[in-house]
Order: structure tokens, then C-alpha cells, then sequence
């Protein structure tokens, strides 16, 4: 008899969002003054994907970023991270979520100048669930030789790799990336950029990165256009360019 096969099904399923915000706003108000910074954003990120959210200064990719992180919340509409409710008021709830699923790589390294790059490193492994080592932290951003260097013995882009190593080395499933490169000239920039790109294809981390820089775009999945507080329209690339193909 004929081995039964079952077939294939017709069309397979949409995969689900590991984000989704719908109707987000964020309004910040100081006195008689009222800035809305989110006007609604609906917005789905997928597993293992790198997205670049570009738009003007202003624009709310900040807020966006924080709220995405748990840093901050909306003033409403909802958001959700897995089967994470990130509009909940609960600082230990969301500081547990930061600590267990994200890493934060922002425009100014903000890394401890009396601490080697490795001591900077093990800040995190030290409270992490299953990190890797600061030494291999470090070599994922190709810094292994300059693993005992003190950040003021380093250029911009080699702290902003230890930057990276130090929020990556708790295999993060999220990685969320605001002007990382905003501070580099372009050539540094694209190194960054590079380690970036790896860290996403390596570990597999949904990867946000917020650039003014349209040229970064190029290496996304997807490209996130802001504008006044709005997601104004999203593209996919059809094949995401390698950082070093990038020059601006
Ligand atoms: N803590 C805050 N208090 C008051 N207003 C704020 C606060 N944070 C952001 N804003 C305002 O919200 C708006 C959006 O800011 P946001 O930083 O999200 O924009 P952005 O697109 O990231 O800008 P940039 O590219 O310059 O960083 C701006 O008008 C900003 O001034």
C-alpha cells in the first residue's frame, strides 16, 4: 500500500508578531505645553528581523524605542512583547522584561571609564540567566585583543563594539539600537554597523535600529518611515545590503 503523505497545506500560516502596538500615543505635558510624540502607531515586528526606523528629528522614534523596551509607557493604546503586556504599570514586572529579553545599544556608550572593556562586559554576565562570557561577548565584536583596555584607550567605534558586547551578552531575543552610529564618522559607522548586522544573523535578535541616515536603510529587512508621530509607510528590501556596502 502506498505510503500516505499528507499534503501540503495550501498556504502556510502567517507567522505572528513578536510585537505588536496598536493605536500607541505618548503625550508628554510640562505646564500649558502638550507634545504629542506618538499620534497612533500601529506597528508588528517579527522574530529575527532587523528593522530600521528612520525619520526627522522629532518625529517619535525615541519614544517608540523606549516604549518597545520598557523604559517608558504609553499613554495609550496597547503594546505587547510575546506574551508581555508592556502598557502595565509595574516597574518590577518591566524591569524584569528589559533584563531578561533586551539589550540597549544607545548613541553614547555609556560605558564605565575605571572598568576595563571586559569588567564593562561582566557588569551584565554577572546577573544574567545564560550569558556568554565577557570574553566571547568581546569577541563577537571583534574586540578580543583589546579585552583589558580601558574605554579611554579606545576609539569611539571600539566603545561603541563594547557598547554592543555588553548588551548582547545576555543573548538578548531583542536588540534595540538608537542613533548607534550617530556619533561615528562613517567609516567607524559602518564597522558598528557590521557587528550589528552580525550579532542579528548570529544570535537571531530582533533588531531595532533608529538612524536619520537613509543610507543605513539599505541594510534592513524592513524600513520603518516616521514622521510626526506616525508610521508613514514601511518598505522591505528585497536583499538587505551588507554594512560594508554602505558609504555615506
Ligand atoms: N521626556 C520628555 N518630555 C517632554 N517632551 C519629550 C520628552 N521626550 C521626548 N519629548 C518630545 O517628544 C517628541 C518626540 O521625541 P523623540 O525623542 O521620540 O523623537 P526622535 O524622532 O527620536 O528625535 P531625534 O531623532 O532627534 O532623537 C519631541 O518633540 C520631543 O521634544
Amino acid at each position: 500500500m502506498p505510503e500516505q503523505v499528507s499534503p501540503p497545506p495550501l498556504s502556510s500560516p502567517a507567522p505572528r508578531p513578536i510585537f505588536e502596538a496598536r493605536g500607541l500615543t505618548k503625550v508628554y505635558q510640562m505646564g500649558e505645553v502638550r507634545v504629542d510624540a506618538l499620534r497612533g502607531v500601529d506597528l508588528d515586528l517579527y522574530a529575527g528581523e532587523l528593522v530600521v526606523l528612520l525619520g526627522p528629528s522629532g518625529s517619535g522614534k525615541s519614544t517608540l524605542l523606549n516604549i518597545l523596551g520598557g523604559l517608558d509607557t504609553p499613554t495609550s493604546g496597547t503594546v505587547r512583547y510575546a506574551e508581555h503586556d508592556l502598557t502595565v504599570d509595574d516597574d518590577a514586572a518591566m524591569t524584569q522584561y528589559r533584563r531578561e529579553h533586551v539589550g540597549f545599544v544607545f548613541q553614547f556608550y555609556n560605558l564605565i571609564p575605571s572598568l576595563t572593556a571586559r569588567e564593562n562586559v561582566a557588569l551584565v554576565t554577572e546577573i544574567a540567566h545564560d550569558p556568554m562570557t565577557p570574553e566571547e561577548a568581546l569577541a563577537l565584536v571583534g574586540l578580543a585583543p583589546r579585552m583589558d583596555h580601558f574605554p579611554s584607550q579606545m576609539s569611539g567605534g571600539e566603545q561603541q563594539r563594547v557598547a554592543i558586547a555588553r548588551a548582547v551578552a545576555k543573548r538578548p531575543q531583542v536588540l534595540l539600537c538608537d542613533e548607534p552610529t550617530g556619533a561615528l564618522d562613517a567609516q567607524t559607522g559602518v564597522m558598528v554597523l557590521e557587528v550589528i548586522a552580525r550579532v542579528n544573523r548570529e544570535l537571531g535578535t530582533t533588531t531595532v535600529v533608529i538612524t536619520h541616515n537613509a543610507v543605513i536603510a539599505a541594510m534592513a529587512d524592513r524600513v520603518v518611515h516616521f514622521g510626526d508621530g506616525h508610521v508613514v509607510r514601511i518598505e522591505r528590501n528585497e536583499r538587505r545590503k551588507a554594512a560594508s556596502e554602505l558609504s555615506w
